[in-house]
């Protein structure tokens, strides 16, 4: 239960934050969402969550291509299967804005990182919110760059029963909010 609830949480932040650093274009978008919805003046405030759906589409597609839970039947074939996903592959959280909205209640085979049916994850709310709280606090409040400023980031994957990165995430925050109080 703690180890479901936690490592599945966290590991999912890590592989979000590795994609993000690694995508200039999403950076962009997902810090120009945090700056018209939550400002440069204070910090992210829980009901802000709700209001970032273009972070909502990074965590979705970071489910898809890293499922935190890796083991479950239909995750591997759907994932990498070009009838089910476009450029299956890639990093595209745009997939999951318009029309075609994948959300976590378990209907569409396709996608399932929560499971799906009566032994769907209990704690699919709590999990969620930790993953949009934590990447929202940290995308706002800083800055992060590689730390000998490559592009090159590795976001292989290492299985286990919770799917973790093979190489742990390294990156330098450098603080961009406008007070220097909000850090305190
Ligand atoms: C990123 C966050 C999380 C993901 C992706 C996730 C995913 C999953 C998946 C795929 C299952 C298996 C469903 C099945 O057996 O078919 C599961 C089960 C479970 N999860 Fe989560 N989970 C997350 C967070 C949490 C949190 C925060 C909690 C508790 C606070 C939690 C508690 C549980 C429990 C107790 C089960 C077992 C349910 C059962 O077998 O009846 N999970 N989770």
């Amino acid at each position: 239960m703690i180890t479901g609830g936690t490592e599945t949480s966290s590991n999912s932040v890590e592989f979000a934050m590795a994609e993000i650093i690694k995508n200039p274009e999403i950076k962009k978008k997902v810090r120009q969402e945090l700056d018209l919805v939550v400002g440069k003046n204070r910090i992210v405030e829980e009901v802000d969550i709700h209001r970032l759906p273009y972070l909502k589409a990074v965590m979705k597609e970071t489910l898809r291509l890293h499922p935190a839970l890796p083991l479950l039947v239909p995750h591997r074939p759907s994932k990498t299967n070009p009838t089910k996903w476009e450029n299956p592959l890639k990093f595209d959280p745009g997939r999951f804005l318009g029309s075609k909205k994948w959300d976590f209640a378990g209907t569409d085979l396709n996608y399932l990182p929560f499971g799906s049916g009566r032994r769907i994850c209990p704690g699919t709310a709590m999990g969620e919110r930790m993953i949009l709280y934590s990447l929202a606090t940290l995308l706002h409040s800083f800055d992060w760059r590689m730390p000998d400023d490559s592009d090159k980031m590795d976001v292989t994957e290492r299985f286990g029963i919770v799917l973790r990165k093979k190489v742990p995430l390294i990156a330098l925050p450098s603080p961009r909010l406008h007070s220097e109080e909000l850090y305190e």
